[in-house]
């Protein structure tokens, strides 16, 4: 039996006193790409930013190349509404650590500096990676994987479009050499060319042999990256969907909502 690349046991989190996902079990295996689709609102990027250790879990564990990543145990409960518990809680897992697992998350949105150019933001970006092997060569294989970036190289990240920001904000993720890239909404805001052009680009990332964790809301971007699609809904893993029954986007809604949509 092949070793689980990241294992999710009974995992349970949220942003306290409110819940947001439960009791999520979950496999994915080395060399795997996994795609999340779920209604807005229902806690992928709640459970993509637990795995990655931004926010702490509250129950259950995040296992790593067969490494456990949080602290075992459950949180405790909230002492005072009055107290800023994070100040006196120690944190049940560390984004550095993750970090230095090799999982890796590029998060929603624009979170780049705007007045740094795209030359800049990938110089700085392998100080991520401390050294790690094959950051050079991941630094030269970002003009292949991204194309477009090429031309922007010497651009100011304000004057990017959206699509091309996120393009840098997937590079940068790739230069902290992932051993699993988790990639939350690519497609937020694209124009239909821009989103083409990503899909191209994460393409050729899958390629490389890097796994991938992707949520989006676009079922053909999706469905045309993974192996397996995995139904999210309301905070719960609903249906797993191998590669070979890929759904449509029609046959996807009626398998979240039934005829109501
Ligand atoms: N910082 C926060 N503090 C409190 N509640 C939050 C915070 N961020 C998100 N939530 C709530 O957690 C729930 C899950 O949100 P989350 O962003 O994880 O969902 P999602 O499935 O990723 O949706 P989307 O596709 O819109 O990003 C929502 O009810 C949201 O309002």
């Amino acid at each position: 039996m092949t070793a689980a690349l990241l294992e999710l046991r009974g995992l349970t989190g949220g942003y306290p006193p409110v819940s947001v996902f439960r009791d999520v079990n979950l496999t994915i295996k080395p060399g795997e790409h996994v795609g999340f689709f779920g209604p807005n609102g229902h806690g992928k990027t709640t459970l993509l930013k637990t795995i990655a250790g931004v926010l702490d879990p509250w129950d259950g564990g995040i296992y790593f190349e067969g490494n456990r990543l949080n602290a075992e145990g459950a949180m405790q409960a909230r002492v005072s509404h009055n107290l800023n518990y994070d100040l006196f809680r120690k944190r049940r897992i560390k984004a550095r650590d993750v970090v230095d697992a090799g999982l890796i998350y590029v998060m929603q949105g624009n979170l780049l500096f705007p007045e740094m150019t795209v030359e800049e933001v990938l110089d700085i970006a392998p100080r991520a990676a401390r050294g790690r092997p094959g950051v050079g060569q991941m630094r030269r294989q970002i003009h292949d994987l991204f194309p477009r970036l090429r031309e922007r190289w010497q651009s100011k990240v304000r004057y990017l479009s959206g699509g091309e920001r996120q393009m840098v904000s997937i590079a940068v993720g790739l230069l902290a050499m992932p051993r699993l890239l988790m990639l939350d909404e690519p497609t937020l805001g694209l124009s239909p060319k821009l989103r083409i052009e990503l899909s191209q680009a994460v393409q050729n990332i899958r390629e490389t042999g890097v796994p991938l964790i992707i949520v989006d809301q676009n079922v053909e971007f999706l469905t045309s990256l993974v192996d397996r699609l995995i139904l999210f809904d309301h905070g719960t893993v609903t249906r797993e969907i191998p590669a070979e029954n890929m759904p449509d986007h029609a046959q996807l809604m009626e398998m979240m909502f039934g005829g109501a949509h």
